[in-house]
């Protein structure tokens, strides 16, 4: 804490207002620097504009849907699905002006704190060799000048890859940030990539009602993603009617004016009305100038820093997607915070990856946190395990729900809880017990003489925990 009346006066400039931005600015704003944060966009950035909470929002509409498919299963009788029917355009409004409102609420919240918001686009100036560094600041609409930092934060973010044999036009060849233009839910939509993107948009549409093919280039969904649990959910999907073609690449897509038409990499040809590329993201570092002010950027454009967001420039430091480390909101506004912290002499711990918890938003959801399946297998990480369907559970039983698990690692000798898999509905609500113990260097042991809620999905995670505890007994 700092003594009163005392203060630091920094020139800090910040380019890109996502979480990896506009997070660090009110750091930099707390700690009474001179903070300017530079958004070409909007507050927010891609993330709340454009990716993580349209998407979420979009998946919200999608889970009421499900509500209407699974009633009679309780009892509860209506017209079924006959009688319901989505409103494209209601929904995808309403995902639009939720996504401007949460830009809005930041942009409040960044001016009250004294940041010097400009609209426009920054990059990096000439190196005068000197103790600050130059950037060029173009509002939209206005001339181009020129600040000098003393510190720069780089947190411009990434955009979806584009193949050049399936260019997304707006129209019927989409990408994830064009959806929300339609105005009317695709007939079939034929889903390219089956990463975290492409599953949640899969998911969602399939829950809608829409006929969904999802082209995935591996041998399962989410390849990234716990096997266990990866392929639980792609079984959930095809028992709903999904149509999941497995080892596929889509090579090229062509707007047929009616449709698509989607050629495989097998020069297999499938039709739909629509298709969404989810091929991945590039990193929005091309056009900052880096290479020429000796920035240093790794494989696929990616700014290299280290783990308290330093680029090899002293004074220069990047957070977020642009620097590859961990595609998340909440590492990007840590990373961010973190580099403030950093650049303006403050007590800081270098970023930590072990406990970030991360969620897909499928139904059901998929949320893990900790070591993973891969590092135990591989024996990077020894440990014991245990995986506990959910289908035992009263809650479970009595909401219906017959897929799903949660899966603990713990360390052999002590019990200590290292890692955590769940497979459910808001997984990510119950993943933060996990994330606790493992922040808290728990044990099994502790997790398990915990009381839980009767009946409730958490009592599984405290069984499972049980279950350890017997094992280690044997
Ligand atoms: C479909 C989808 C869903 C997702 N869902 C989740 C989720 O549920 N949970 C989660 O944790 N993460 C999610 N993510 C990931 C999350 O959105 C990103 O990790 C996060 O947006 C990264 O934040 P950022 O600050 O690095 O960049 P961004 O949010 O991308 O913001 C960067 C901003 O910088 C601006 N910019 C770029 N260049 C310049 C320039 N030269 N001058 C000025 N401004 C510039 C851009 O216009 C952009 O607005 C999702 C991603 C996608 C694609
Ligand atoms: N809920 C969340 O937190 C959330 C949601 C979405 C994205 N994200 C973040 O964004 C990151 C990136 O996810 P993503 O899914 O956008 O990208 P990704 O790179 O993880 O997945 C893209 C997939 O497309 C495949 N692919 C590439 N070319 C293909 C082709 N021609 N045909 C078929 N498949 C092809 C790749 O093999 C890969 O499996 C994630 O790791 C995650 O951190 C997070």
């Amino acid at each position: 804490m700092r003594e009163e009346g005392w203060s630091v006066v920094s020139r800090i400039v910040i380019i890109g207002g996502g979480p990896g931005g506009y997070e660090a600015a009110l750091v930099a704003a707390q700690l009474d620097a001179d903070v300017t944060l530079v958004e070409a966009d909007g507050p927010g950035g891609a993330c709340v504009l454009t990716d993580c909470v349209p998407s979420k929002t979009f998946i919200a509409s999608s889970e009421i849907m499900t509500g209407y498919r699974h009633n009679e299963r309780f009892g509860i009788r209506s017209a079924g699905l006959d009688g319901v029917t989505v409103d494209a355009v209601a929904v995808n409004d309403r995902v639009k002006r939720l996504a401007l409102a949460q830009s809005a609420d930041i942009q409040a919240k960044l001016v009250k704190a004294g940041v010097d918001v400009v609209h426009g686009r920054a990059r990096m100036g000439e190196d005068t060799l000197g103790h600050t560094h130059q950037v060029l600041i173009t509002p939209h609409g206005g001339q181009t000048y020129a600040v000098e930092a003393t510190t720069v934060l780089l947190a411009t973010g990434a955009t979806p890859r584009v193949l050049a044999t399936a260019r997304p036009d707006g129209d019927r060849i989409l990408d994830w940030r064009q959806l929300y233009d339609l105005t009317e839910l695709p007939s079939h939509l034929i889903v390219i990539g089956s990463g975290v993107t492409g599953a949640e948009f899969a998911s969602a549409y399939l829950a809608m009602g829409v006929r969904v093919t999802l082209v995935s280039s591996r041998e399962r969904v989410m390849p990234h993603e716990d096997a266990d649990a990866a392929m639980a959910i792609e079984r959930v999907f095809r028992e709903r009617g999904m149509t999941i073609l497995s080892q596929a690449r889509g090579k090229s897509v062509e707007n047929t004016g009616s449709g698509v038409r989607v050629t495989l990499g097998d020069d297999r040809v499938i039709e739909g009305s629509h298709a969404l590329i989810a091929v991945g993201a590039v990193p929005n570092t091309a056009d900052l100038s880096l290479a020429e002010y000796g920035v240093q950027v790794g494989d696929g454009g990616y700014v290299t820093v280290d783990r308290v967001s330093r680029t090899n420039v002293p004074g220069i430091y990047a957070a977020g997607d642009c620097t590859g480390v961990l595609p998340l909101a909440s590492v990007a506004a840590m990373q961010g915070r973190i580099a403030i912290w950093h650049a303006m002499g403050e007590a800081v711990a270098p970023l930590r990856l072990r406990t970030v918890s991360a969620n897909v938003f499928t139904d059901p959801e998929l949320a893990t946190v900790g070591v993973s399946q891969n590092d135990v297998d591989a024996g990077r990480v020894p440990a014991r395990q245990v995986m506990l369907p959910l289908t035992g559970n009263a809650r479970a039983k009595m909401a219906d729900l017959h897929d799903g698990f949660v899966k603990l690692f713990c360390r052999p000798a002590t019990g200590q809880i290292v890692g955590g898999v769940v497979v459910a509905p808001k997984a990510s609500e119950l993943i933060l017990p996990i994330t606790m113990a493992i922040e808290n260097n728990l044990t099994v042991d502790q997790l398990a003489h915990t009381i839980t809620i009767y009946p409730s999905l958490s009592g599984s995670i405290a069984e499972a925990a049980r279950q350890l505890m017997q094992h280690e007994l044997q």
